[in-house]
């Protein structure tokens, strides 16, 4: 899209083997196997000569477009004063940490924002419309962001709340895979022709509005405001990735409810599903502040396998009556 846009844009890949590939065939066949490649997109495995083109000097943008489990050791790589934005989304495992606050700790000179939203790269790709938010606490490089990516296929809205985005592009991934959990016994009780007591349609828009309400909860006790999760990167999101057939997190959900051991998902699935690692830490961290996620926490204990998914539903229909609010 960014070539599209006239921008020069030079695409890094770690494997070498991969970059020639692609760089040779205008394709990515593992990852994203139904685009052709600009043919203005360049290629490198060279990681040091594609931050300094992205950097251009400080005029540039670096986009890091890598599970969340690469950013920190590629934020260290980066110059003093590099404008850069990430799209990972998700809880950094074992620190617990998103994405600024791991920006904060190994290389706090930074020019930093997150793009997000509701957004399968497929679509993307394909030039369908889409919108998305860039995050920033400097607001001149979220509008560097708009002036990079909004154009006639996709609308590039600017937000000052990085937290905000940030816990919602965390969150809904665990959420997405409640939902494909508990879509996908309502598929197998379908499938049986016996429905009696199988969550349906009105579990799973339960499930989308109080796991919203988990991660207003959680978001607001990291100082994120509540509006931004009406928005692109928390409903938005939530919506797209719970009940959208293309989100990986939502596929984890379906397949889990089928019985298949998570190891043996992860193996199957081939690209990355956020949820199945932040799922802990984003209980953890709800803990640490004292806020109720029940949701987060059917999840992690259906992932650990210490429930199962009939037993995950038993458990969230069993809970006290309450207040919504
Ligand atoms: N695929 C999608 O529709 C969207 C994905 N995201 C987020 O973007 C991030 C990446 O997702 P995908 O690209 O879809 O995942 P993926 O699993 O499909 O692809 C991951 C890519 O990162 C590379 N990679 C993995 N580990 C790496 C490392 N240590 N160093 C360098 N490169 C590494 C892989 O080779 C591959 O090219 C995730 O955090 C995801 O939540 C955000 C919006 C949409
Ligand atoms: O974040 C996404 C869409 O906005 C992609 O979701 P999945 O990682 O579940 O495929």
């Amino acid at each position: 899209a960014q070539s599209a846009a006239g921008h020069r844009v030079l695409l890094w890949a770690r494997d070498a083997q991969a970059a020639a590939t692609m760089a040779a065939t205008r394709r990515n066949t593992h990852y994203l196997p139904e685009a052709e490649l600009p043919a203005a997109l360049a290629l490198t495995s060279d990681l040091a000569a594609a931050v300094a083109h992205g950097d251009d000097a400080g005029q540039g943008l670096i986009i890091v477009a890598t599970p969340m489990a690469a950013l920190r050791a590629l934020l260290a790589q980066l110059p003093d004063g590099a404008r850069v934005l990430w799209l990972c989304k998700g809880f950094e495992a074992g620190s617990g940490l998103l994405g600024h606050e791991i920006a904060r700790e190994v290389q706090p000179r930074l020019r930093v924002g997150i793009l997000s939203g509701p957004s399968f790269a497929q679509e993307v790709a394909a030039g369908q419309p889409t919108a998305l938010v860039a995050a920033s606490e400097d607001e001149a490089l979220a509008q560097a962001a708009v002036q990079a990516f909004h154009g006639e296929r996709l609308r590039v809205y600017t937000s000052a709340d990085p937290v905000g985005v940030e816990v919602g592009g965390a969150v809904k991934n665990v959420l997405a895979i409640a939902v494909g959990t508990a879509d996908g016994l309502r598929l197998r009780a379908e499938a049986a022709g016996d429905v009696a007591n199988a969550p349906g349609l009105n579990a799973r828009a339960a499930l989308i509005t109080r796991g919203l309400a988990e991660m207003l909860r959680l978001g607001l006790s990291l100082g994120a405001r509540a509006e931004t999760f009406m928005g692109l990167s928390g409903i938005g999101d939530l919506v797209l990735t719970a009940t959208g057939d293309l989100s990986r997190n939502r596929r984890v959900g379906l397949l889990l409810a089928e019985g298949k051991p998570l190891a043996q998902i992860l193996a199957e699935l081939g690209h990355v599903a956020e949820g199945v690692y932040s799922a802990p830490t984003v209980l953890a961290r709800a803990r640490e502040r004292g806020v109720d996620m029940p949701i987060t926490e059917a999840v992690v204990a259906v992932l650990d396998g210490r429930l199962s998914a009939v037993a995950a539903i038993d458990r969230l229909m069993g809970r006290q009556a309450r207040a919504e609010h």
